[in-house]
């Protein structure tokens, strides 16, 4: 079957591209773009096809998902953090399909835009705390700093909790990344216990799960609804037999949940201000906006939908640094990828960042254009154009909650600060599991928001 499959140039003796995945895997997804609509990616364990064709991905993630299982994902997460969600959960008697359907279905309701709504002031207020430290002048490191801000209202509004909450998700942060890809990438070398971050990531999951645990004790103690992601799990039932999940799976949940919250604020926003420090015009018009909108008042709610081209600017920040850049898939059965037949078991990838760097998707890929994503022009684009939060019945269930997250804390900010980052600095992500924004140094500078007096939505 693979005869038909080109292999990505470059793979090594026993880890074939196992050290270009660990190294610097972004020119590779980008050049993958290059050669064909499957590319095969070597590894010292079974070899990985890499699904580069804007119409084979949606078959495989929309029209034929049930033929796909979650493969390394699963694999790899799974004995860390417990089955959940984003991983392969079984129930008897029914296929994988079904029973992702069955518990995504229970879930739901946790992440209703009207719950997601009302996290808003929260947010705002954590945000607005946040920046009490900061001081016109000041070099900040963006990346560490928009982490703290991250963990607390993570642990806030997932669980209603405090600083120990956020303390063990800083640490589970710091120690995760780099552990879990190598799970991901390597499984092999994963399971040995000297792989980087094993031990720390190891208790710092242990101290995150202990920590939920607490936090489950607590709202059943005083049971009501906090507004916190938490509160709904407790509340969660199966629609067919009407049970609730037990505290284990729900601890499962959280904690991963959790774990993929925190990447909103700490990783997206970081890249919305080295974009706009490169691209002044865009700072230009998101003040414009932010002062038209909100006329100098903190962000409500309500504002959200009409903050146009923020959101475009956000959406663009994710084209082109997606946080979750490369995901992976299993074949249950024989699948037809274009003109090769992949048997089940066979692996496959597919990456948010390949996909949105490939000029078959997006027009002059490279270039940073908010304006890509005017309706507009979206209505001509492929439909897998925005892979951030992937696509299909695997769609990511925070999607809405992340970005409403990351809209309150970015006009928050931007309305009375200015980050830029210093002239000359050089840019160096680190995709691990998650694509990070490395190093970050920003000066900040303050600023008035306009007082206009028509808040009409802005037409910008
Ligand atoms: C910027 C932040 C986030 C990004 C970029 C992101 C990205 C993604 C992506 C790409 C997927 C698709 C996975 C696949 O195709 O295999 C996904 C799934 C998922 N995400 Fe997120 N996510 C984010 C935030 C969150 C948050 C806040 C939660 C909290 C609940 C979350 C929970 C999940 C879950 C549970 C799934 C699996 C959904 C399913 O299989 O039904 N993510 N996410």
């Amino acid at each position: 079957m693979s005869a038909t499959v080109p292999t990505m140039p470059g793979a090594l003796p026993f880890i074939g591209h196992g050290l270009h995945l660990l190294r610097d895997p972004l020119p590779l997804m980008r050049k993958a773009n290059t050669l064909a609509p499957v590319v095969r990616l070597k590894g010292p364990g079974p070899d990985v096809y890499l699904v580069t064709d804007p119409d084979l991905l949606h078959r495989m993630l929309v029209t034929d998902t049930r033929d796909y299982a979650k493969g390394r994902i699963t694999d790899g997460a799974a004995p860390q953090f417990g089955p959940s969600l984003l991983m392969d959960i079984h129930f008897d008697g029914l296929t994988l399909f079904e029973a992702h359907r069955r518990h995504r279905r229970a879930l739901q309701p946790a992440f209703h835009p009207r719950r997601t709504a009302a996290q808003v002031p929260q947010v705002r207020e954590l945000t607005q705390t946040h920046c009490r430290h900061w001081q016109a002048g000041q070099t900040l490191r963006l990346d560490q700093d928009l982490a703290r801000l991250a963990y607390d209202v993570t642990a806030r509004t997932f669980c209603a909790a405090t600083d120990s909450m956020a303390g063990a998700l800083a640490a589970l942060t710091a120690s995760s990344t780099t552990g879990v890809y190598w799970r991901v990438a390597l499984p092999r070398l994963g399971r040995l216990s000297g792989v980087p971050g094993t031990g720390s990531f190891k208790r710092a999951v242990a101290r995150l799960r202990a920590a939920v645990t607490g936090a489950i004790e607590q709202h059943r103690a005083d049971p009501r609804d906090r507004g916190d992601v938490l509160s709904a799990l407790l509340s969660a039932r199966y629609h067919d037999t009407g049970e609730a999940m037990s505290d284990e799976q729900i601890v499962n949940e959280i904690t991963f949940y959790m774990f993929a919250a925190v990447h909103g604020i700490a990783d997206v926003l970081p890249h919305v201000f080295l974009e706009l420090s490169r691209h002044p015009d865009a700072e230009e018009r998101l003040h414009a906006e932010l002062d038209t909108v909100l006329s100098g008042r903190p962000v409500q709610a309500e504002d959200l939908p009409r903050l146009h081209y923020t959101r475009r600017l956000l959406t663009e920040v994710m084209r082109l640094h997606p946080t979750v850049w490369l995901l992976a898939r299993r074949t249950l059965r024989t699948v037809r990828l274009g003109t090769t037949d992949f048997p089940a078991g066979t692996e496959i990838a597919y990456g948010a960042y390949a996909a949105h760097h490939h000029p078959g998707i997006h027009h002059d890929p490279l270039r940073f254009d908010p304006d890509r994503w005017l309706p507009e022009r979206t209505r001509a684009l492929h439909k897998v154009a925005q892979l951030t939060f992937g696509t299909g019945p695997r769609k990511c269930i925070g999607d809405q909650l992340a970005t409403t997250h990351m809209l309150t804390a970015l006009a928050t900010i931007t309305q009375h600060w200015r980050l830029h980052t210093p002239p000359g600095h050089r840019h160096r992500p680190t995709p691990r599991l998650f694509l990070r924004p490395g190093t970050l140094p920003a000066l900040i500078t303050q600023r008035t928001p306009m007082r206009t007096t028509s808040a009409a939505p802005a037409q910008s």
